[in-house]
C-alpha cells in the first residue's frame, strides 16, 4: 500500500484531477445503479403489478431532499402519471427510455473518467522516469560498478512499463470499484436488510482466498522482474562485446547463456499467468455460489411468507447483487496485477531512494579559481571493505606536471578519480589551494578540471557537437580547438566535415582520432587542471605523434596529473610517483629514479626498453 501511494504521488498535483475524477465516479456509479434498479418497475409492468403503483406514487411532485426516497418518489410520480395517461405500454416505453438515458449517462461519465485517467497515467510515468533518470545521473560512479547495466536498463523499460500497466491502469479499479461496491451495498441494504446481511457473511470467505492468490503472485513477480534484468544484462553485454564474441567463436556460449535466462523468464511468466488465471474462475465460482445461496435463502423467506419482499423486488435485488460481483471481481483481478506492478515499482523506487554518497554538503563552498597547489594529505581509500590506497602524500604545484606510474592495479586510476570527486577519500584529505574538496561543491571542483581518459567517451552525435559538448563555444572556437588538437585535418577530410556523425561511442573513428577529439574537447573547456589517463592501446607511430603533440599543447601552462603507461612520455614530468599496491614506493624525476639501484622505476623502464627493442 505504501508503494502504491508513493507511485500515485508522481501524479501530483492531485488537485488537478482528483475532484473532477470523483465527480465523474459518483455520477457514473449513480446512473449505473439506476439502470439495474429500473428492472423492478420494468418487471412490475411485465408481470402486471402496475395497479400497485398508484398506491405508492405521490400525488404531486415531491420537494427535493437528498436521499433514495426522493428519487424513488419522483420516479413513481412520473411513472404513475404515464401509466394513467398512456396505459401500460406507455409506462413500459417510459421505463425503457429512462434506462437508455441512464446507460448513456453512466457510460459518458465512465468515458470522461477514463480520459482523465489517461492524462494522469502519462504524468505518473513521465515523472517516474524523470526521477529515475535524474537519480542515475546524480549517483556516484561507485554505484555503477556494483550494478549490472542491463538490470538498470530494465528498470527504465520493463519495470516502468509494468508500473504503467499494472499500477496506474488499476487506479480505475482501486478508486472506482470500492466506491461502487459501497453504493451497491447501500442500495441493497435499502431494499432488504436480512438478505444483505446474509451475503455479507459469505463474501469474506472468497475475499480471503483471493488475498492468498495475490501474495503468491507477488513472490512470483519478484523473481520474474529480476530474471528479466539478468536477461537484459546478457543482451547488453552481447551488444557491447559482439566483436569479442565472434573472434572467440563464442556464439554458442553466449546463446546458451541467453537461452538459460530466456527460459527462466518464460517459466516464471507462465507461472504468474497460471496463478492469475486461477483468480478469475475462482471468484466466478465463489460469486455464483453466493448468488445460489442468496436465491435459496431469499426464496425460503418469500415462499414462507416471512418477508415483505415482492417477487419482482427480489429478482431486482438478485440482479443488483450479481452486479456487485463485477466491481468485486475487477477489484480482486486488479489485486493480482497490482502485485506485479508493485514489485516493479519497488525496483524503480529503490534506485530513486538511493542517496548519492558523493554529494554537496549543506552550505558547500564554491571552489575559487585554482591558484597555488593540489595536495593529497595522508589520503586513504577503500572500495567497499577493500583498501586500495594507503597514506598518500603528494603535492602538485600550479603549472607542474606530475606523473603516476607503476604496475597494473597499483591504484593510479583511483588517485586520478579522487581529484574530480568521482570518489571521496575514505581517510585523509585532498586539498585544492588549502580547501578540502569534500567541503566544496562538486560542480565547482569539476569545473576546474579537464579529463582525457583511456577510452575517449564520445556520444553518437556530430563531431562538432562532440567537441562543443556542454559549452557555449562558437564554431570558430571549436575549429580552433580542433586545430590545436591535430584533429582539424581528419575532420575536414570526413564526408560531412564537422557535421559527420561519429557512430555509437565514436565507433566510426580510429582510436587516435577519438583521442584527438577528446583532447579538442578538453582544450575548448580550457581548464586550469588536467587529468590525463594515457592510452595503453598502442597507436601507430604517426597517430601517436599527432596525439602526443596535441597533448603537449593541451598541457602547456596547465597543472596536470598524468597516468602514464609508457615511461617515455613522462620523462619531462616535474615529479614521477611510483605507485605499487596502493603506496608510493618511489618518487623523483626521471633521471633520479633511473639512478636508483634496483628501483621499481628502473625495472619498469628496462622492461619497456627491451619490449621496444624486440
Ligand atoms: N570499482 C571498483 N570496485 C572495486 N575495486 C576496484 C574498483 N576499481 C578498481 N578496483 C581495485 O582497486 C585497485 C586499484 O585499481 P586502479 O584501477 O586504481 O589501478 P591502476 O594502477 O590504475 O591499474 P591499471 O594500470 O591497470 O589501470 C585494483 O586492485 C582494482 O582491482
Amino acid at each position: 500500500m505504501k508503494t502504491y501511494l508513493r507511485i500515485l504521488q508522481y501524479a501530483r498535483p492531485l488537485a488537478n484531477f482528483l475532484p473532477q475524477y470523483l465527480v465523474y465516479t459518483v455520477l457514473g456509479t449513480f446512473f449505473g445503479l439506476a439502470n439495474f434498479t429500473l428492472i423492478i418497475p420494468l418487471l412490475q409492468v411485465l408481470f402486471d403489478k402496475t395497479d400497485k403503483v398508484p398506491q405508492v406514487a405521490p400525488t404531486h411532485l415531491p420537494a427535493f431532499h437528498f436521499g433514495l426516497d426522493w428519487i424513488k418518489d419522483t420516479f413513481n410520480y412520473f411513472f404513475a402519471g404515464m401509466l394513467a395517461a398512456q396505459g401500460k405500454l406507455g409506462a413500459l416505453a417510459f421505463v425503457c427510455v429512462i434506462v437508455v438515458v441512464s446507460v448513456m449517462l453512466s457510460n459518458l461519465f465512465r468515458y470522461l473518467s477514463l480520459r482523465l485517467l489517461a492524462t494522469v497515467r502519462a504524468r505518473v510515468i513521465r515523472n517516474l522516469r524523470r526521477a529515475l533518470y535524474h537519480r542515475i545521473v546524480e549517483l556516484q560512479l561507485g554505484y555503477f560498478s556494483g550494478e549490472r547495466k542491463g538490470d538498470l536498463l530494465s528498470r527504465f523499460t520493463s519495470d516502468v512499463q509494468e508500473v504503467e500497466t499494472s499500477v496506474v491502469n488499476t487506479m480505475t479499479a482501486v478508486i472506482q470499484e470500492p466506491f461502487k461496491i459501497v453504493a451497491f451495498f447501500a442500495l441493497l441494504f435499502y431494499i432488504s436488510v436480512p438478505l444483505t446481511l446474509f451475503t455479507l457473511i459469505l463474501l469474506p470467505l472468497s475475499g480471503g482466498a483471493i488475498a492468498g492468490v495475490a501474495k503468491r503472485l507477488r513472490r512470483q513477480a519478484e523473481i520474474s522482474q529480476s530474471t528479466l534484468g539478468s536477461m537484459m544484462s546478457v543482451i547488453d553485454e552481447t551488444l557491447g562485446g559482439i566483436r569479442v564474441i565472434k573472434a572467440f567463436n563464442a556464439q554458442g556460449y553466449i546463446k546458451g547463456k541467453f537461452e538459460e535466462q530466456n527460459d527462466n523468464y518464460a517459466r516464471t511468466s507462465r507461472r504468474i499467468d497460471n496463478t492469475r488465471d486461477l483468480a478469475s474462475p475462482f471468484s466466478e465460482f465463489a460469486g455464483v455460489s453466493v448468488v445460489a445461496g442468496l436465491l435459496y435463502y431469499g426464496g425460503t423467506l418469500i415462499l414462507g411468507g416471512h418477508s415483505s419482499l415482492t417477487g419482482e423486488t427480489f429478482i431486482g435485488y438478485v440482479v443488483l447483487f450479481s452486479q456487485v460481483l463485477t466491481p468485486a471481481k475487477a477489484l480482486s483481478g486488479s489485486f493480482g496485477n497490482i502485485q506485479r506492478g508493485l514489485v516493479a515499482g519497488e525496483r524503480v523506487l529503490r534506485i530513486i531512494d538511493t542517496e548519492p554518497t558523493v554529494r554537496d554538503r549543506p552550505g558547500a563552498l564554491v571552489l575559487p579559481p585554482f591558484a597555488r597547489e593540489i595536495e593529497l594529505r595522508d589520503v586513504q581509500f577503500s572500495y567497499g571493505d577493500t583498501p586500495v590506497l594507503y597514506d598518500l602524500n603528494l603535492t602538485i604545484k600550479k603549472g607542474q606536471m606530475v606523473a603516476l606510474v607503476g604496475p597494473s592495479g597499483g591504484g593510479k586510476s583511483t588517485v586520478a578519480d579522487l581529484l574530480p570527486r568521482f570518489y571521496d577519500a575514505s581517510g585523509g584529505q585532498l586539498l585544492i589551494d588549502g580547501h578540502d574538496v569534500r567541503a566544496c561543491t562538486i560542480h565547482s571542483v569539476r569545473d576546474q578540471m579537464g579529463i582525457v581518459t583511456q577510452e575517449s567517451i564520445l556520444f553518437n552525435d556530430t563531431i562538432f557537437n562532440n567537441i562543443r559538448f556542454n559549452t557555449e563555444a562558437t564554431e570558430a572556437e571549436v575549429i580552433e580547438a580542433a586545430k590545436i588538437a591535430n584533429a582539424h585535418e581528419f575532420i575536414v577530410a570526413s564526408p560531412d566535415g564537422y557535421q559527420t556523425m561519429i557512430g555509437d561511442r565514436g565507433g566510426r573513428l580510429s582510436g587516435g582520432q577519438r583521442q584527438r577529439l577528446s583532447i579538442a574537447r578538453a582544450i575548448l573547456r580550457n581548464p586550469p587542471i588536467l587529468i590525463l589517463d594515457e592510452a595503453t592501446s598502442a597507436l601507430d607511430t604517426e597517430s601517436e605523434k599527432l596525439v602526443q603533440e596535441a597533448l603537449q599543447r593541451l598541457m602547456a601552462a596547465r597543472t596536470s596529473l598524468v597516468i602514464a603507461h609508457r615511461l617515455s612520455t613522462v620523462q619531462h614530468a616535474d615529479e614521477i610517483i611510483v605507485l605499487q599496491h596502493g603506496r608510493i614506493v618511489e618518487r623523483g624525476t626521471h633521471d633520479e629514479l633511473l639512478r636508483r639501484p634496483n628501483g621499481v622505476y628502473q625495472r619498469l623502464s628496462s622492461l619497456q626498453t627491451n619490449a621496444a627493442l624486440v
